[in-house]
């Protein structure tokens, strides 16, 4: 193999800099051109706002910030519930006093004076929690009606680039041999070739299958660098949870990150188990309710030096609580001082206990962008573990990098990358000039480390315990060099197995179902094409996103023959890659209450027994948009364990990929033609 081009350090890291910044850009310019072009209640519609709102409470959080509940006004909600929304904890939200609906042009600049910025902990049915933001509105007093809107996330930015910056700045003498590694200044140090043969390691699961096996022995031999690739199914966690154990049975200490609060759960929840003192960063209300016990948070509340935290915490809760009876401007004043000498008081106190935890826990485990965070500071690490690393920006992997001597990156990067808004953004002028240079925000860790050091530094998991071998066949030959292979409990299963009463019948004993629309009588529609549709536009909601109503008759009819033979709606997902078409087949939610709908992109690492696909790519000249793009087919047709229904039109496929799947399923797939004279339309 040639050597690895060597990447300049500091060019790379202003590089970086330069696209976060577009990319903040691109999201600030599209989260204020939603607001002021569309009223809250059309925010909220489109799952980026909550309306109708008032203050229920306010009380002293972690870190001493100040937290809101809000609640539905009483006045104008019947059942006391949320409205439907699409607001999740940790996003970052304006909570403001909610404009009149008449009112015209809404600038963010303008909301944001008269409100305060934050970040939602809590989403229950009846309440919403949000920690403001120091120094930004704690003051503010919200009397009537207010409402939240979601905002662009600055905070995940300034920690990127912070990492960027530091980068930047090194002096090639202190780059380490991990680093010089990780931009290609150095090989990875040689592994042998001959792991298989190690006495050393005493598995602890006795069902790892030998290329697990084999992917840990690799990682653990690793010096600097090692990637695991995990195709859909696979066991990558699995896979992971035996890697951390293995890591701490040798003394090691590990950071262990994912992309998301989710990721990072899955694996506390796994290792739980196994008693091993593992410590999870990140705000308890962003946990899973099994994962508490092992969060920083409660921990600081539980230990001894966690008891005098506390007690500052009630006196600010007091204190917070006095303002309201205080009529007098100057004792308000007084109380404000007091309090901000009471947060920095438990600041301090905070951290000290914060650090003991930290110091004395030999598995600690947070978002990539939580390990950034004050607790981190300064810790030191012998592994960091990066999980779903092909879902995470490279500057987002680099907040923990630094704490550590080595990576062991998890992912697949034949599945969806981050989403990059600024790739696509009409506001993005100096975008040639980036990728120019050869990168963009697509290009994660996982496939920079992987081009520039070659397969040497990964191992691929090849067994999975998900698909039916026939759902499986595709992707394994296109993608995955033919290797993967279903493993015995799964290969041959059908909806007609399933263990409640299911009828033998077309469409539960067939695995691979290829409803094939061609012949032009289901055309797609644009959502420019409709005069009635308010969010056509520049702005609008869904973007120049796609439908295919006929093509949404032809799911329903395949769901009802599905339920119809018993097949439960829970165990049903209809996943496509356009939110236009999510929106034209939301009804389904009703008609079949228990079923999933969900676009592609948003399905990346589920799975469910029955998944149709609904492709709505329909035209005369065979456009197919974003949906040539292999990745996002892959993960399509990744997610259902016993049957993938795809309705689709054969005729429009100009992607090479496209055509090739098409030709796979006619050829392999159970085909049928439907009949648009007798299609009952609607769903
Ligand atoms: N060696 C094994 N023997 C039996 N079952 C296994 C084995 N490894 C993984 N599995 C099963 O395979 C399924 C997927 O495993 P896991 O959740 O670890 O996968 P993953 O690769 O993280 O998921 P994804 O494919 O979504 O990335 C689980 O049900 C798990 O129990």
């Amino acid at each position: 193999m040639s050597p690895p081009q060597p990447v300049d350090v500091a060019s790379f890291a202003r590089t970086q800099l330069a696209l976060l910044e577009q990319e903040l850009q691109s999201e600030v310019q599209e989260t204020s051109s939603l607001i002021s072009n569309h009223s809250p209640t059309a925010l909220q519609r489109a799952g980026l706002a909550i309306t109708g709102l008032t203050l229920s409470s306010q009380r002293t959080g972690l870190g001493g910030k100040t937290v809101l509940e809000l609640s539905p006004d009483a006045a104008t909600s019947a059942t006391g519930d949320l409205p439907e929304h699409g607001i999740r904890t940790g996003d970052i939200v304006l909570v403001a006093e909610q404009p009149a609906g008449s009112a015209r042009k809404r600038e963010v600049q303008d909301l944001e004076r008269k409100g305060a910025r934050g970040v939602v902990t809590r989403v229950q049915k009846t309440a919403v929690g949000v920690a403001l933001d120091e120094g930004t509105g704690e003051d503010v007093s919200f009397s009537g009606r207010v409402w939240i809107v979601k905002l662009a996330d600055e905070v995940t930015f300034k920690r990127m680039k912070l990492m960027m910056e530091r980068l930047e700045k090194m002096d090639e003498s202190e780059y380490t041999s991990f680093i010089r590694v990780l931009f290609g200044l150095s090989s990875p140090s040689p592994v042998s070739t001959d792991l298989k043969t190690d006495p050393d390691v005493a598995w602890l699961d006795p069902t790892l299958n030998e290329s697990q096996k084999d992917a840990i022995r690799f990682a653990l031999a690793s010096r600097e660098v090692a990637l695991i690739h995990g195709p859909p199914g696979t066991g990558k966690t699995h896979t992971l949870i035996e890697l951390i154990l293995q890591m701490v049975k040798q003394g090691q200490r590990i950071l262990v990150c994912g992309p998301s609060n989710i990721s990072v759960d899955n694996i506390v929840e796994r290792l739980s188990p196994h008693k091993v003192p593992i410590l999870r960063l990140g705000h308890p209300a962003r946990l899973l309710p099994t994962v508490l016990n092992h969060s920083l948070d409660v921990l600081t509340q539980t230990s001894d030096a966690g008891v005098i935290v506390k007690d500052v915490r009630a006196e600010m809760d007091a204190k917070q609580a006095s303002i309201k009876k205080t009529k007098s401007g100057k004792e308000r004043k007084a109380i404000y001082g007091d309090l901000k000498e009471l947060r920095k008081e438990f600041r301090t106190r905070e951290r000290s206990c914060v650090s003991n935890l930290v110091s004395g826990s030999k598995v600690v485990l947070a978002t990539l962008h939580g390990a950034g965070g004050s607790q981190l500071r300064n810790a030191q690490f012998d592994v960091v573990i990066i999980d779903e690393a092909s879902q995470a920006l490279e500057a987002q992997c680099w907040v923990p990098l630094l704490a550590a001597k080595k990576v062991v990156c998890a992912g697949d990067h034949l599945q969806l990358p981050p989403t990059i808004k600024s790739l696509n953004s009409k506001h993005n002028k100096s975008k040639a000039k980036v990728s120019a240079q050869g990168m963009t925000l697509e290009t994660t860790l996982f496939d920079r480390l992987l081009a520039l050091h070659g397969p040497a530094i990964k191992r691929m998991l090849t067994t999975q315990y998900r698909m039916h071998e026939r759902i499986m066949r595709f992707p394994s030959d296109e993608l995955y060099e033919s290797k993967l292979m279903a493993a015995d409990a799964v290969k041959a299963r059908l909806l007609r197995d399933l263990d409640y009463d299911v009828q033998d019948g077309e469409d539960t004993n067939e695995p691979l179902i290829f409803i094939d629309t061609q012949g032009g009588d289901f055309p797609e529609r644009a959502e420019e094409d409709d005069p009635e549709n308010p969010r056509k536009g520049k702005s609008a909601l869904h973007g120049d996103s796609k439908s295919n109503e006929m093509e949404a008759a032809l799911v329903r009819q395949h769901v009802a023959a599905l339920t119809s033979a018993g097949v439960r709606a829970e165990d049903i997902a209809v996943v496509t890659p356009y939110n236009a078409q999510l929106a034209v087949l939301a009804p389904l939610k009703e008609r079949f209450p228990g079923i999933e709908l969900g676009s592609v992109d948003g399905f990346q690492g589920r799975e469910k027994e029955a998944v149709i696909v609904s492709l709505v790519r329909s035209n005369p000249e065979g456009e197919v948009g974003f949906l040539g793009e292999k990745r996002r087919l892959n993960v399509a047709m990744t997610r259902p364990k016993r049957s993938l229904t795809v309705i689709g039109d054969s005729d429009t496929v100009q992607s090479p990929f496209l055509k090739k799947w098409m030709a796979f399923l006619e050829e392999n797939a159970d085909l049928r033609y439907p009949d648009v004279t007798t299609l009952e339309m609607g769903v």
